[in-house]
């Protein structure tokens, strides 16, 4: 099951009790008081681990709930803090605050997590309360109640490569083509409702993961089609294969679906329009023979074209070995962390990180966590669960395959 998008209602643990209690003892007959303090409620975290490809598991449970601290005691015993409740999440999940539309952070790597509800403070014994003009203090607090929000979880797929074009273009076929990824291929549009992603290996050393993506059509950027929704998973990617089909049945025009494409991922995001782009006419073997030809010569020296055709296999093998050249040329320009950065990451979540964060003191204390607003999509319907679709798993090679149980 696929499911890249989650709801989900967390609440931190509410704070224990503090009690009322005097000192009974022999031979000390006013004994203080000696109410102990109730111990704070559980943080809710969500971490990146490893091992999970989509969100399906928080379809299920929608409900997160920490545990309370302990109530206080006599004696001054006070109650202990309730662990963290952590909710897994695969890396690339981005977390929003559904009601106050922020992003409270994105999930890059395994390791990387946020606080999305703090536990409510332990409330304080009488002993506290004790002061020169009240001995005997009969006060006492309750636990503050833990945080509570609704959230919006939303899986980025993380690829190297996306695929782009019209419906019909030939995606699918392409992902099957070259991975072991098993999408959906028909000869209507819109055959493809979720993203597939399917690891492409080469050989030993060589390998990428590619996308593919619902087709696009004109108007997608302001939402028609199924396009819209989607372009936001190959936002991510760090080359863009562009598929052009060299002779469509509709009569049109190549060069033009090509542009038309173009002009759709410029509208939905400039910073997408400039990711490194190759230029790819598929169906090669259901063409006239000139047609690429043709189709280089009218989108100029600047682009990059291949021809390929994912039934007779031809003009494959120099595609795949170019988008390996250019990922990698790709990656010597970005600021990508260094192994040794990467080894410098925590890998689990460890909870002396968290020691230092206060409980929650209730609704006059900010919220935490505001990063930034959540630009991209603030317009999109919020859909509860997306339907399942039974291709949408990484198809990776066994050795590679997700374990989802941790
Ligand atoms: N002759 C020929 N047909 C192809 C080739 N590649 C794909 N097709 C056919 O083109 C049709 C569409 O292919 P898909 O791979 O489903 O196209 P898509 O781009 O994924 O389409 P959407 O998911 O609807 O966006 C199917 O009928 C395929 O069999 C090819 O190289 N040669
Ligand atoms: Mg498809």
């Amino acid at each position: 099951m696929f499911s890249d998008r989650a709801i989900l209602y967390v609440k931190g643990g509410d704070g224990g009790q503090g009690v009322v209690s005097f000192r009974k003892e022999k031979y000390v007959p006013r004994g203080g008081p000696d109410g102990g303090d109730g111990g704070h409620g559980g943080h809710v975290i969500i971490e990146a681990v490893e091992g999970l490809t989509n969100l399906a598991h928080l379809t299920h449970q929608r409900h997160w709930k920490a545990q309370r601290g302990g109530h206080g005691s006599g004696k001054t015993k006070h109650g202990a803090s309730a662990p963290p409740l952590i909710i897994p999440v695969p890396p690339g999940t981005i977390v929003k605050d559904r009601d106050r539309n922020l992003v409270l952070r994105d999930l890059k790597r395994v390791g990387d997590w946020v606080v999305v509800a703090r536990g409510g403070r332990g409330g304080r014994g009488n002993h506290y309360f004790k002061s020169a003009t009240n001995r005997a203090p009969r006060i006492r607090e309750l636990g503050k109640p833990g945080e509570e929000r609704w959230l919006i979880l939303e899986l980025q797929v993380i690829a190297d490569v996306g695929l782009l074009g019209l419906p019909n273009a030939g995606k699918s076929t392409l992902l099957s083509r070259v991975s072991r990824a098993r999408p959906e291929i028909a000869d209507y549009p819109f055959t493809t409702k979720y993203p597939n992603l399917g690891l492409v290996r080469l050989d030993h050393e060589r390998a990428f993961v590619m996308a593919d993506i619902p087709g696009l059509i004109e108007g997608a950027h302001a939402g028609h089609g199924l396009g819209h929704e989607f372009l936001r998973h190959v936002e991510r990617t760090k080359l863009l294969v562009h598929l052009v089909e060299a002779a469509p049945l509709d009569g049109t025009d190549p060069v033009a679906n090509y542009h038309l494409i173009r002009d759709e991922v410029a509208r939905y995001s400039a910073r997408l329009a400039e990711r490194p782009e190759l230029v790819v006419l598929t169906k090669l073997d259901a063409a006239p023979s000139d047609v690429l030809e043709r189709f280089r010569a009218a989108l100029g020296p600047d682009r990059e074209v291949f021809g390929v055709s994912s039934v007779t296999g031809q003009g494959l093998p120099p595609l795949l070995n170019r988008i390996v050249e250019r990922l990698n040329e790709v990656a010597a320009d970005q600021d990508e962390p260094t192994a040794e950065t990467e080894a410098a990451l925590p890998v689990r979540f460890d909870p002396a990180r968290i020691a230092d964060l206060p409980p929650y003191d209730g609704p006059s204390q900010p919220p935490l966590n505001t990063m930034e607003p959540a630009s991209l999509d603030q317009e999109e319907p919020i859909v509860p669960e997306s339907p399942a679709s039974p291709h949408a798993d990484l198809a990776t090679e066994p050795t590679a395959a997700g374990d989802p149980a941790r």
